[in-house]
């Protein structure tokens, strides 16, 4: 009868830095996915080392929106990382998503109901502080740029980096975003999955202090969270900070290749991003109505274009290669049009967490590195888990997010414009991504990670 691998009730104390068995694990990249999966390795007691190539943990002054599976995955991941999105979260004036026909009646095309308090957006800065600041400086290095990592079986792997360091870890997770230099370690140097692909759409996205907002579009539209569909373009809404500031994401489509501005010298954290102004944007949204071009209007002179990559036409296979594997959007680099990205990371952060905690309560029980269960065996067989429980779910939302953009743009010929039918299909689409019970997923991977232990 295979067992299950006890849950985390019996975990080391949190807040600890190192673990008793010696498993330590390199977090490449402290955006979303891997300050979360650090801040539930410290709550299990497992040791990491965050290695972050910018200066900082920093995130784009931008608004960003978590969906109701997120914020259970947060509650689970750790009492520490709800608390602190309670803190900076701004809830909506209204517990629904309002979609408009932006470009003709301005009237409401369907009204979907997010539960109580929920998809609340925050400004990005706030949260990764507030999650930041849980984590002991010791276990983050900055200026970290990821290079290779030995190519050996066992463990420890060895981290090189740009800087000419070196360090060691019993397994690495690649954080590192959509154009993950650990991805292109994890899969074949010929795989197309390596590299995430440019969508076609690309962005512009401000944070507009919100006196401005009601002056231009009125308190009820500027405090609730809303999205103006119409033809190859929409526009989203939300307030954030604490109701000073309104977020506006306006998603433009793009029959052009992306070329990266020469400027950017094909520098990884550059290369989604051109310098772009208002009067372009003006100018696609001319023939729009008067409310969309009122908030158009409130963007800065001067912005940056975002192009939208991800990994829809080419997936990644497998996020796993033996004691090395990717999370976030470095597996599966969704576009940001369902709202779902950072969702996602959490909830492999979750998965990691949970099943890295168990790999070091075996080892703990049994001695580091017995010949009844190498630390290596352990590794492989929680990362393999890792990537059977949630290779599915990410892969579908990477999709519906795009599906999703074309209902928005009244780019499926099926819906068009048709509140109706738009409302049917964008329900479905929304509601599986939340409506998804995270707690079981845990308990599905220890018990898998347990079964492929004992069979082993
Ligand atoms: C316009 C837009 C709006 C969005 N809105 C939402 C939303 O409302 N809700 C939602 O859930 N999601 C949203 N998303 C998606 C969400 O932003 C991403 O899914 C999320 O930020 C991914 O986090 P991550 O930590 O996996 O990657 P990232 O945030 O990209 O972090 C990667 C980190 O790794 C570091 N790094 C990169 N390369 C290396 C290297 N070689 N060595 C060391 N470090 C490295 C980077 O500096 C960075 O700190 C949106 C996305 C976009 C583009």
């Amino acid at each position: 009868m295979p067992s299950a691998v006890p849950p985390s009730s019996d975990a080391a104390p949190a807040g600890s830095s190192s673990s008793s068995s010696g498993l330590h694990i390199a977090i490449v990249g402290g955006g979303i996915t891997g300050v979360n999966l650090a801040l539930g390795l410290q709550e299990r007691g497992v040791s990491f080392t965050i290695y972050e190539r910018s200066r900082g943990l920093r995130e784009i002054g931008a608004g960003i929106g978590f969906s109701p599976n997120a914020e259970w995955a947060m509650g689970v991941l750790s009492g520490g990382v709800a608390a602190a999105y309670d803190r900076v979260a701004n809830p909506n004036m209204e517990d629904y998503f309002q979609w408009v026909d932006g470009h003709g009646s301005d009237a409401v095309l369907f009204r979907l109901h997010v539960g109580r308090d929920g998809f609340r957006g925050c400004r990005r800065s706030d949260i990764l502080e507030e999650w930041a600041k849980q984590l002991p400086p010791a276990r983050v290095e900055f200026g970290k740029e990821i290079e290779a990592i030995s190519d050996g079986d066992g463990t420890p792997l060895e981290l090189q980096f740009r800087d000419g360091t070196s360090a060691t870890a019993d397994v690495v997770v690649g954080c590192d975003g959509i154009h993950s230099q650990i991805r292109q370690l994890v899969l074949p140097k010929t795989s197309a999955a390596a590299r995430a692909n440019y969508t076609h759409k690309f962005c512009f996205r401000a944070l507009v202090p919100m006196e401005r907002a009601v002056a231009a579009i009125g308190n009820y539209r500027a405090g609730a969270r809303f999205m103006y569909n119409g033809p190859g373009a929409h526009v989203v809404t939300y307030p954030v900070g604490n109701n000073t500031v309104l977020n506006v994401l306006a998603v433009l489509s793009d029959a052009e290749a992306w070329s990266p501005p020469a400027e950017s010298g094909g520098e990884q954290g550059k290369r989604h991003t051109a310098s772009g102004n208002k009067q372009e944007a003006v100018a696609a949204f001319a023939g729009w109505h008067g409310t969309v071009r009122r908030i158009v209007d409130l963007l800065p002179d001067e912005m940056d274009k975002w192009a939208v990559f991800d990994m829809a036409e080419h997936p990644a296979p497998t996020y796993v290669r033996d004691c090395v594997c990717v999370a976030g959007d470095a597996a599966h680099a969704t576009g940001p049009h369902l709202g779902a990205g950072g969702g996602m990371g959490i909830e492999d952060a979750l998965v990691l967490s949970e099943l890295l905690a168990a790999v070091d309560r075996r080892l703990a029980i049994g001695g580091a590195g017995t010949v009844a269960e190498p630390k290596t065996v352990l590794v492989k067989a929680a990362l393999a888990t890792y990537n059977d429980v949630r290779y599915e779910r990410t892969q579908d939302v990477v999709q519906s997010t795009r599906a999703a953009c074309d209902l928005f743009q009244w780019q499926n010929p099926a819906v068009g414009s048709d509140g109706a039918k738009f409302g049917h299909e964008i329900t479905k689409r929304f509601y599986k991504v939340w409506n998804y019970d995270v707690e079981a997923m845990v308990q599905d991977a220890l018990v898998q990670f347990g079964v492929r232990v004992d069979q082993d």
